[in-house]
């Protein structure tokens, strides 16, 4: 009995299976929709978007791509897709990603954290959880802060474990030493540095 989570951490994979590989960044997924308070079984889900890693021209995100794709199909810019984003009593938006979401970019790009938070302003309801695939590996930033980011922004998350050799073997394809990293990545704690 797998959770019901799994099958959405799977969609987010093949989203991220669509990204083009770039040493640069991971390849990531993401899904947002709207759920029914007290369902279970998820089947009154409603998906709202989709989203992959440089899915839109630029330097972009599976999340950015995620929130700026629905933003386009409502007609508003990409910073105002919060006053968008469907606002219903006995329903919650919910987010899934193959990866935590990052807390800060090596570009300085508005991190995804950030893109997340932001669609709880104006006293709207916003994003409400957040569930992931992997924590962010330390490649580019180090130890990540996402998720403590969320939380101080009163946004729920969740690690869904089960897929992390997937998820991260997608996200470092475009990678030098991909099977190193990904390695590296699951067995983070254990290995040490002469090992790398
Ligand atoms: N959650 C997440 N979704 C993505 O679509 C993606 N590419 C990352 N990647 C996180 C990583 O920390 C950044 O990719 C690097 O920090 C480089 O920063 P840029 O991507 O160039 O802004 N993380
Ligand atoms: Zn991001």
């Amino acid at each position: 009995n797998t959770s019901p989570h799994i099958p959405y951490i799977k969609k987010c994979l093949s989203l991220a299976e669509q990204s083009p590989p770039r040493p640069t960044n991971f390849r990531v997924g993401a899904v947002l929709l709207s759920r029914k308070d007290n369902d279970p079984t998820f089947k009154d889900d409603r998906i709202l978007s989709t989203g992959y890693t440089m899915e839109l021209a630029g330097n972009t995100h599976a999340e950015q791509c995620c929130f700026a794709n629905y933003a386009a199909v409502h007609k508003v810019p990409d910073d105002q897709v919060g006053e968008v984003l469907p606002v219903e009593p006995g329903r919650k938006l919910i987010m899934y990603v193959t990866m935590e979401p990052c807390g800060k970019r090596l570009s300085g790009n508005v991190p995804c954290v950030q893109r997340i938070t932001r669609t709880a302003e104006g006293g709207r309801q916003g994003i409400n959880k957040v569930y992931f695939g992997v924590k962010e590996p330390g490649t580019f930033v180090g130890e990540s802060e996402g998720c403590q980011m969320l939380t101080q922004a009163g946004i729920e998350w969740e690690h869904v474990g089960g897929l992390e050799r997937e998820i991260l073997t997608v996200a470092f394809a475009g990678h030098e030493n991909a099977e190193k990293e990904v390695r590296v990545a699951l067995g983070e704690k254990e290995t040490n540095v002469d090992d790398i």
